[in-house]
Order: structure tokens, then sequence, then C-alpha cells
């Protein structure tokens, strides 16, 4: 993969991290603690009790990882399309989409990218989590001190599979919206291009927000088991698996536990997944 497209899918990806991290940071929050009347609550707390800094909380790490996470994602797809249907990224854009195909190679997609993801999405959360302001002399600090610290006090407490917690259920959530990520996208783009023209800049920006809300939309359910799943270990095991945590979060909560974060999880996904597409694009341009 040419250095040039990694660096500015890492930067682009980087962006839109920046841009959605707040949102996420409250949605996390709100999928995982019970203590928040909703959003504007969660965000009031929040900033009285961390100031701005508490929405940025596990942010770095996740900066250093969009680069791998983002080429592995579109690097299998890509390839994964290639096998599937023989025909390059160029001349797919001049013949009607296959839908099948680029559902299944966003699937494929979806899975490596899942496992690539998981020990990074973990730290991210737990970090997300901590609601104890900056430390302070005469105030208990908090549990992790930064992203490393938290990698390697997990692999103590909970061993190298601790860093995979939560894991298969980011591979369910992962598989199947990703293949209708890209399928919104390929879907969208041909429908707002006129014959044999290339997509424009609008329409790269519109197909890859709508793909982002639909993917998240539909992920949201199982995006709120992983973030329990992956919060459980850290005092001590509620969940049996998987399973266990679905029924017993639908018990306690009522079906509607499955939607928590689904407003956010629209709202961060269309600028993200705009600005994640229109930088993809263009970069593909300038390098072919
Ligand atoms: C498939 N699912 C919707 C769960 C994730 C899609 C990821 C897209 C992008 N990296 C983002 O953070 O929005």
């Amino acid at each position: 993969m040419p250095v040039e497209e990694f660096v500015a899918g890492w930067i682009s990806g980087a962006v839109g991290l920046i841009l959605g991290h707040p949102l996420d940071t409250v949605k996390v929050r709100l999928q995982t603690q019970n203590t928040y009347r909703g959003i504007v609550d969660c965000v009031i707390k929040t900033y009285r009790r961390e100031s701005v800094l508490g929405f940025f909380k596990g942010m770095s790490f996740p900066i250093g990882s969009v680069a791998v996470v983002n080429s592995v994602l579109f690097g299998t797809y890509s390839n994964s399309l290639l096998l599937l249907s023989s025909t390059s990224h160029q001349a797919r854009k001049t013949q009607p989409p296959n839908y099948g195909h680029i559902f299944v190679a966003g699937s494929i997609a979806g899975f490596v990218q899942a496992y690539c993801l998981a020990p990074f999405d973990l730290i991210k959360v737990r970090l997300q989590n901590q609601t104890e302001p900056r430390a302070r002399p005469g105030v208990a600090p908090s549990q992790y001190r930064g992203p490393l610290h938290c990698a390697r006090t997990i692999l103590r407490e909970e061993g190298p599979q601790g860093l995979f917690r939560g894991a298969w259920a980011l591979v369910l959530r992962d598989t199947p919206t990703l293949g209708l990520y890209f399928l919104t996208y390929e879907g969208l783009s041909w429908w707002l291009t006129s014959d044999s023209k290339e997509p424009g800049s609008a329409t790269m920006l519109v197909a890859g927000g709508f793909a982002g809300i639909i993917s998240w939309t539909t992920a949201t359910p199982l995006d709120v088991v992983k973030a329990r799943m992956q919060m459980d270990g850290l005092k001590q095991r509620e969940y049996r698996g998987l399973l266990d945590c679905m029924v017993s979060s639908a018990r306690q909560e009522g079906p509607g536990v499955f939607f928590k974060g689904l407003t956010l999880n629209s709202a961060r996904a269309f600028p993200v997944n705009a600005v994640t597409f229109f930088s993809y694009e263009h970069l593909l341009r300038l390098l072919s």
C-alpha cells in the first residue's frame, strides 16, 4: 500500500475521529452507566466534573490505531471485491455495481478489521468510562493513568485474553454492518451520479454520511452489548457471556436498552464518514 495513502488515510481518519469523539464519549457513558437521565444530563455532569477535557478521554490511542484499522478496512474491502468481481476500482465506477459482491466484500473487511480494532476499542471504552476529574492532590487518582498503563493493567489483572474482552460482540457488530456500510455507499454514489461519470465531491460526502448513519443505526444494539462486555471484568464478572449480557440487560432495563446511544451514534456517523469517504476517493484518484 502506498505511503501517501496510508498517511492521508490516517490524517483524514484522525480528523473525523476528533470531530466525533466527544459524542462518542457521551454515548459510551450512556450505554454502560445508569447514572445519567439522558444526553443533556450526561453532558452537563461530565462538563461540571471533568471540564471539556472529560469529553476527550481515551482519544489519543484511537488516533494512532485509526491508521491500522482504516487501512485494513479499505484494503481488505478493495482486494476482496477485486477477487469476487475481477474489475479494478476505477473500472467499477463506470459499471453498474454488483450489490451481492459489495455486501460480501464489506462483510469480510468488517470481520478482519474488528479483530484489529478489538484491543484498541477496549482501551478507549475503559478510559472513556473513568469519570474522575484530572488528578489533583487529595483526590483519588483514576484507575488507569493513560492508554499504555491501561493496557498493562488489563494484561496483568485480566490476562492477554482480557484485551479481547467483548471482541466477539465487536465482530458480530461489524461483519454485517460494514457490508451494509459499503453497500449504502456504492449504491448511493451510483444512484446520484449520471451515466459513465465519476462521483463528484458532494456525492462522496452525502453517500459517505448516509453509509455511516445506516451502518451505525443497525450496529447500535450490538454496540451496547459490546460496550457492556468490555466493561465487565473491571470489578467482578457480571455476565457469563454475550447471550447472558443480552438477556440480563433486556430483563433489567427492558428492550429499550438496545437503543441506548442511537441518537449519538447517528449524529456522529454523518460527519465522520462523509470525511472518511471523501478523502478515500480523492486519494485513490490522486494516486492512480
Ligand atoms: C460498522 N460500524 C457502524 C459499527 C462501524 C463503522 C466504522 C466507520 C468509521 N470508522 C466510524 O467510526 O464511524
